[in-house]
């Protein structure tokens, strides 16, 4: 089979969110495919797609994420674009996706993983331990919040929603004395100004599959798809497999308290998975090793492990 190019007359269509990282993370797949094929810029065309989750007027109404469209907020408007054919791929950080895509998509392309970690940012401490008693931390993050009163439950948190500069603007106002960002996304923006210090996975296990880009297409689409084989980095699928396999077994809903992190060790990978009760005051982690070919099959067998010891309800809200 011939491999058939985009063109300037017949570009390929790069569906994303608007926001200022979303964009990145389109232009980054762009200048990749270009690269590996050697085509110019105006062989891409870059669709920007607004979902229920960038209505201004509906996460402004501080609603519970749940009760304004769930898992598909960010992704159900690009997912559609990609069906009707409107887009050819769709450009994702995988941290915000289900673990499972609609009939006709596929989501199995990873470009190579950014830093895992999570940033504490915060103009007057220079770290997490320097935080006085009962300082506010913003966030809108349940994984953030749970892991921190647990380690730190004198701190007081209040919801912090927006993207990644709305926040910032909020802890300059003076709103919070600190929040966490994603290491992976200040780097993408090449956000070098901010007052970030990186916290070491030991202290916050970070979200599942925090640092990857995903691109998703359409199943049948095996023109995109011959592209799409040239940019997948085997190892972050590797150690996504684990870690969304970790989710899928313990049925993630976006209120519910997960980390997840699989790193590779020559032929060997480590998964580390914690769930926390929603307010902080437990946790349950574990720590385990397998062949790396076995991954998902530690990732379910972990998650059903730690349910086991949950126990009903630990997951309740208080
Ligand atoms: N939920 C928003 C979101 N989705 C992905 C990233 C960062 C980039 C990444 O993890 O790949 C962020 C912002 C953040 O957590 O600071």
């Amino acid at each position: 089979m011939t491999l058939t190019l985009p063109s300037p007359a017949s570009p390929l269509k790069i569906g994303t969110r608007g926001s200022p990282l979303a964009l990145a993370q389109a232009y980054e797949t762009r200048r990749r495919l270009g690269a590996a094929f050697d085509l110019p810029e105006a062989a891409f065309e870059i669709v920007i797609i607004k979902t229920t989750g960038d209505n201004q007027a509906l996460i402004a109404a501080d609603k519970p994420l749940k009760e304004l469209g769930g898992k598909g907020l960010f992704t159900k408007e690009i997912e559609e674009d990609l069906l009707s054919g409107a887009i050819d791929i769709a450009v994702h950080s995988m941290k915000d996706m289900p673990v499972a895509q609609p009939e006709g998509l596929l989501l199995d392309t990873y470009l190579p993983r950014e830093d895992v970690r999570d940033a504490f940012v915060s103009p007057g401490n220079s770290s997490l331990a320097k935080l006085a008693a009962g300082a506010v931390v913003g966030t809108s993050s349940l994984r953030r919040r749970a892991q921190l009163l647990n380690r730190r439950p004198d701190l007081k948190v209040v919801e912090f929603r927006g993207n990644v500069q709305t926040r910032l603007k909020k802890l300059g106002d003076g709103v919070a004395d600190c929040t966490f960002l994603a290491m992976a996304g200040l780097n993408r923006l090449g956000m070098k100004d901010v007052p970030a210090t990186a916290v070491s996975v030991e202290d916050m296990l970070p979200a599942v599959a925090q640092g990857a880009i995903g691109i998703e297409r359409r199943g049948d689409d095996s023109a995109t798809a011959e592209l799409l084989a040239a940019l997948h980095h085997a190892e972050t699928g590797q150690r996504l497999a684990a870690e969304r396999a970790f989710l899928a077994a313990l049925d993630g809903s976006c209120e519910t308290p997960i980390a997840a992190l699989a790193e590779l060790d020559g032929s060997t990978l480590r998964l580390r998975g914690e769930v926390l009760r929603p307010d902080g005051s437990e946790s349950i982690a574990a720590d385990e090793t397998c062949a790396v070919e076995d991954g998902a099959a530690l990732g379910r067998e972990m998650a059903a492990n730690l349910l086991k010891r949950a126990g009903e309800g630990f997951f309740d809200w208080r």
